[in-house]
């Protein structure tokens, strides 16, 4: 128990002072934070830590680029929803708000936190939207790294139609029961056709990516408190579809197809085909998403705002912690400052963590 309180003091302190509160009023807080604890064991956060705690673990996320704009995240408090359909409820209304039409509002969703080992909910898809995979006899149909979800996803009953597209379910599980799926209504997703700026038959080629990433299966963590079910969304950087979801030969295995459609020669890798197409690839998604108004962005400018991050966090006072092998995107790397540079992955908390699959 005196493990949280440490925990809790910590965050509070830098909670606190970050929030312009005085010592006296930090004071109070932790006297009756401490309170808490002796009653019951742990303690609860008042919406405004919640909020500042879930993006204080943005601004702490090594591998992530995209925090410039650690502070302008929004966070919506359903730490009362307590049944799958309540959770189901407050999920569609995340998937609507933070899509916002296409102009992407980074938001997180909060649950109610784990109290002496009890799981009030817990989320098993790893993203809110994602296609389905299945493999047969035949091959694979859709996306590779799906494949045992919707295995799971088959098991508790839910069907679907076998396409390379299919969008999964929401699976929500209370209080260590069942877990229930949920179909997304279709108003909550938005989806983008790829095509070229100046290549018409890259159409030819069917593809589709959904506009919005939503990471469901982290567990934030805050002064010691563990919130298992923290949905929180961005948007994309380009190359994580044309680079990788797209292009690993584990995932949508495009690049021989692209190349192909362009008219490569193939024959020798030194011909740089894999490189060529990847660039026309990634070229595509970026366009795509742009002619639909959904927010993306390109990976040049998602790291000349991150080198703004670290200036912004130079002035505050704080160092900048990053996993380089994550931080550097996996097209043109050394064309970025990032790579250039080096950065120490210590592991601050408030942060979102890895946590174990809900199920086997
Ligand atoms: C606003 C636009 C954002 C962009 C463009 C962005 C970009 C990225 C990218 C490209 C990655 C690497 C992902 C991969 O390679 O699989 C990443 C990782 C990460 N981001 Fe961000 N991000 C954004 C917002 C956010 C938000 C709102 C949060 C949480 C509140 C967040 C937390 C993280 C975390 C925890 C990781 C590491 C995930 C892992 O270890 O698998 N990011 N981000
Ligand atoms: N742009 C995004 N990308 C992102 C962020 C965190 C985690 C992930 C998924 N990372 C895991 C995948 C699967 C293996 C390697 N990459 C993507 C965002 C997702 C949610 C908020 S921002």
């Amino acid at each position: 128990m005196n493990a949280i309180l440490s925990k809790a003091s910590i965050f509070l302190s830098e909670c606190y002072k970050e929030l312009g509160y005085s010592p006296m009023e930090l004071e109070s807080r932790l006297q009756e934070v401490s309170r808490e604890m002796k009653e019951t064991g742990t303690y609860t956060h008042t919406t405004e830590e919640l909020r500042h705690g879930a993006k204080m673990a943005w601004r702490n996320s090594n591998r992530c680029i995209g925090r410039l704009f650690w502070e302008s995240m929004h966070v919506l408090d359903e730490r009362e929803a307590t049944t799958e359909d309540q959770v189901a409820e407050a999920l569609y209304y995340h998937l609507k708000y933070a899509t916002n039409a296409g102009k992407i509002i980074p938001t997180i969703t909060v649950f109610k936190p784990v109290y002496n080992k009890k799981v009030p909910v817990r989320i098993w898809n790893h993203q809110l939207i994602r296609y389905a995979g299945y493999e047969n006899e035949k091959g694979i149909i859709g996306d590779p790294a799906s494949i045992a979800f919707t295995k799971k996803c088959q098991e508790l009953g839910w069907q679907g139609k076998e396409t390379p597209f299919d969008i999964l379910p929401l699976v929500i599980q209370c209080d260590h029961k069942e877990p229930k799926w949920f179909d997304i209504p279709k108003e909550c997703i938005v989806e983008v056709a790829i095509t070229h700026p100046t290549i018409n038959s890259f159409s030819d080629l069917k593809l589709k990516w959904y506009g919005v990433p939503f990471i469901a299966d982290m567990r934030l963590e805050v002064g010691g408190i563990d919130y298992v079910a923290a949905p929180f969304n961005g948007w994309y950087m380009g190359t994580e579809i044309g680079a990788r979801n797209f292009a690993d030969e584990s995932r949508y295995h495009m690049l021989p197809k692209v190349a192909e459609l362009l008219g490569l020669d193939c024959r020798k890798e030194a011909y740089l085909w894999r490189d060529e197409a990847l660039v026309e690839l990634n070229r595509a998604v970026l366009y795509s998403f742009k002619d639909a108004g959904v927010s993306i962005v390109d990976h040049h400018t998602a790291a000349k705002q991150f080198k703004h991050f670290e200036e912004k966090e130079h002035e505050a006072g704080r160092s900048v912690t990053g996993t380089w092998s994550w931080l550097i995107p996996p097209v043109s790397p050394a064309t970025t400052h990032i790579f250039h540079k080096d950065y120490e992955d210590k592991v601050l908390t408030p942060n979102y963590f890895y946590q174990d699959l809900p199920y086997d």
